[in-house]
């Protein structure tokens, strides 16, 4: 029997006719987007357009079935289609590319697809898809996994919430402080030998501490002695890596005693830290002398049990004299969990310095998932949530005749929840889909729309004319670029206003916000605009007009909600962000990063939600793979 007669049967004649003319884009071709493709082809849909930006790797072949081990190295996306073209009767369009590369996928390319499917690892990344799917009104199916936990969030632009609707858990981040001083957790002290001691040590070149001395950073205490030690620390990190180029083996004791007892001696000496807390505990020579003994034995030891202290000692000394000897030729190694002697050497700090304070030491093992930022991907999770997906999509598309729609408010959302805190099963809950918070800067608080440019030689004067005439905002205008984060026009700045908007470097997929400073009788002011740059040269001709407005329902709202996006994301990079290179790990308390409730904002708080993934510190969300410290 065809397959076709399966989903008649399902969804009648009429639906499954829809569902042959639906156009879909599914973003990430990993563990759920595998999984969704193969069930968007078992279900029929007309065109699937998929997009990854990675290539295949080992560790995606355990659940990413579409793989096998030839394709290691090749791209996600077409590697997936080629897996599946023989079964399919869906037209298939792979791309590997990044979603958020305005280049490559602008505004109007999003515009062909009926429904869009997130199959993705990162929040930067979805909420880049939500915010397109909000401009453009077309409905998202969000969905995550984090283990045995996962989730799929329909959304229905202006009707449902959105993704930034609600506040996204990040990871945990610590003040500077509580791990150069103060740890009291394992993870205190693996952050500080990955992110503090590792990366200093083991890098070419020093980093630079000019930001410490002038003042410009921020501690997270107040206490003058302690900033002083800190800084006084950072400076003789330097000179330890200047042993550790050098290469004289004989000289790795006096890392040791740096590190593990002058340190721990210099702290006990600020007496308010130990007022609440229990003091620590420095090595002593003689444990240093007899682990230097047992360090030029061959160690064998078990990464899965705890090693006594002397074992942690020993293996220090010997993993660092193996890094110094690949340092010769490497000149700069990163950590790596998969790389032994890095990971050795993390784990080996990490236990003496827990040791120190007092801490329960972790096998190499448990500190590989954490600092690796490890958290199982489950299979069936991920088979799980895409089959929810796909299901729903059939209930968003309006085609299941005996379930049908009335309103999108009727839509349910699904996820896995514990069934009690006892049991490790899980159930599975479905609510009903929330209204728009009227809070969310991405939904409520600007009204939005596209622009289309044929002719970017018009000025920002003209620019900002076509755009008063058409929406009434008064002469008091704001006219911020979002993307670049800077302010273009306002009353105050006219400067550039006779250059135009290739001048001022406007581009495809500039993201701009309007607003004006009027009040009405009520005290009430028009809601902002933000608008999508389309530049569209092809259609320049001479009786095309220069700009197309989009038809927009101009607001007007109460003056304090009128702000442009702050979101989550960036609100949590207002923080101070200090340590390694490798994300949001350690994070100062900055009580100040609070937004503010003005209509004009300072360019440093705009945010746009379009930065690159290394411009935006790494926060990640419950479901986000890059998660740095969260662990189920
Ligand atoms: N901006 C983006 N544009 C396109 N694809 C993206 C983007 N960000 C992430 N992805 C893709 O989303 C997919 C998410 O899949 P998944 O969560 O299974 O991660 P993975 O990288 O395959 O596996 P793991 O991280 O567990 O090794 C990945 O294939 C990733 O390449
Ligand atoms: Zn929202």
């Amino acid at each position: 029997m065809p397959r076709e007669t399966n989903i008649v049967k399902i969804v009648g004649q009429e639906s499954y006719d829809k569902l042959r003319s639906t156009k879909c884009l599914l973003v990430g071709a990993g563990g759920i987007g595998s999984e969704l493709l193969k069930d968007l082809i078992l279900m029929e849909f007309g065109e699937i357009h998929i997009v990854d930006l990675d290539t295949i790797d080992l560790s995606n072949l355990n659940r990413q079935f579409l793989f096998r081990q030839r394709d290691i190295k090749q791209p996600k996306s077409t590697t997936a289609v080629k897996a599946v073209q023989h079964f399919s009767n869906s037209k298939l369009v792979p791309y590997q590319g990044n979603i958020m590369d305005t280049n490559e996928f602008p505004l109007h390319w999003f515009h062909q697809f009926d429904i869009i499917f997130n199959a993705l690892d990162n929040l930067s990344a979805r909420r880049y898809v939500n915010k397109m799917s909000q401009f453009l009104q077309t409905p998202l199916l969000e969905s995550g996994t984090s283990g045995f936990d996962g989730y799929i969030q329909p959304i229905i632009p202006g009707k449902t919430e959105c993704f930034d609707c609600t506040k996204k858990e990040t990871p945990k981040t610590f003040p500077v402080c509580t791990i150069r001083s103060t740890p009291s957790q394992p993870i205190h002290c693996i952050v500080w030998a990955k992110n503090f001691l590792f990366n200093q040590i083991f890098s070419a070149e020093s980093t630079s501490n000019e930001e410490e001395e002038d003042g410009t950073k921020e501690w997270g205490t107040d206490d003058v002695e302690e900033i002083k030690r800190i800084k006084q620390e950072t400076n003789e990190l330097h000179e330890l890596q200047k042993i550790i180029t050098f290469g004289d083996k004989s000289r790795i004791p006096e890392i040791v005693e740096k590190l593990f007892i002058h340190d721990i001696e210099k702290l006990l000496l600020i007496e308010n830290l130990w007022k609440t807390r229990t003091k620590p505990t420095p090595l002593t020579k003689t444990q240093l002398d007899a682990s230097m003994n047992e360090s030029k034995k061959d160690l064998h030891l078990n990464n899965n049990s705890v090693w006594n202290i002397n074992e942690q000692l020993s293996m220090f000394l010997s993993i660092t004299g193996k890094l110094m000897e690949r340092m010769k030729k490497e000149h700069t190694i990163e950590f790596d969990k998969d790389d032994q002697d890095t990971l050795e050497f993390v784990a080996t700090a990490a236990n003496i310095r827990s040791h120190i304070f007092d801490i329960p030491l972790q096998s190499v093992f448990d500190i590989k998932q954490i600092a690796g930022n490890i958290i199982p991907a489950i299979a069936t999770t991920n088979a799980i949530i895409a089959g929810l997906s796909a299901l729903v999509s059939l209930r968003v598309l309006n085609l299941l005749k005996y379930a049908p729609v009335k309103t999108p408010l009727d839509l349910n959302m699904a996820m896995t929840a514990k069934a009690s805190n006892l049991s490790q099963d899980r159930y599975i809950s479905n609510p009903t889909l929330a209204r728009p918070n009227c809070e969310c800067a991405v939904c409520t608080k600007v009204t939005r729309g596209v622009v289309i440019v044929s002719d970017p030689t018009i000025t920002l004067k003209e620019f900002i004319a076509e755009l008063r005439s058409k929406y009434g905002f008064s002469e008091d205008i704001s006219l911020l670029d979002l993307s670049e984060q800077r302010l273009l026009v306002d009353y105050d700045f006219d400067d550039m206003v006779d250059r135009s908007l290739d001048d001022v470097n406007l581009k495809n997929g500039s993201l701009l916000f309007f607003c004006d400073e009027e009040e009405n009788d009520a005290g009430m002011c028009r809601k902002p605009l933000e608008l999508y740059l389309e530049l569209r040269n092809e259609i320049s001709g001479q009786n095309i007009p220069k700009i197309i407005l989009p038809e927009l329902d101009i607001t007007w709202i109460k003056p304090s909600s009128a702000e442009p996006e702050e979101n989550e994301a960036e609100r949590e990079t207002s923080k101070e962000k200090v340590g390694g290179n490798d994300g949001a790990v350690i994070i100062l308390d900055d009580d100040e990063a609070q937004p503010s409730t003005g209509t004009k904002r300072s360019i440093s708080e705009l945010d746009n939600g379009f930065e690159s993934d290394n411009k935006k510190a790494k926060v990640a969300g419950q479901f986000d793979d890059n998660a740095i410290i969260e662990l189920d």
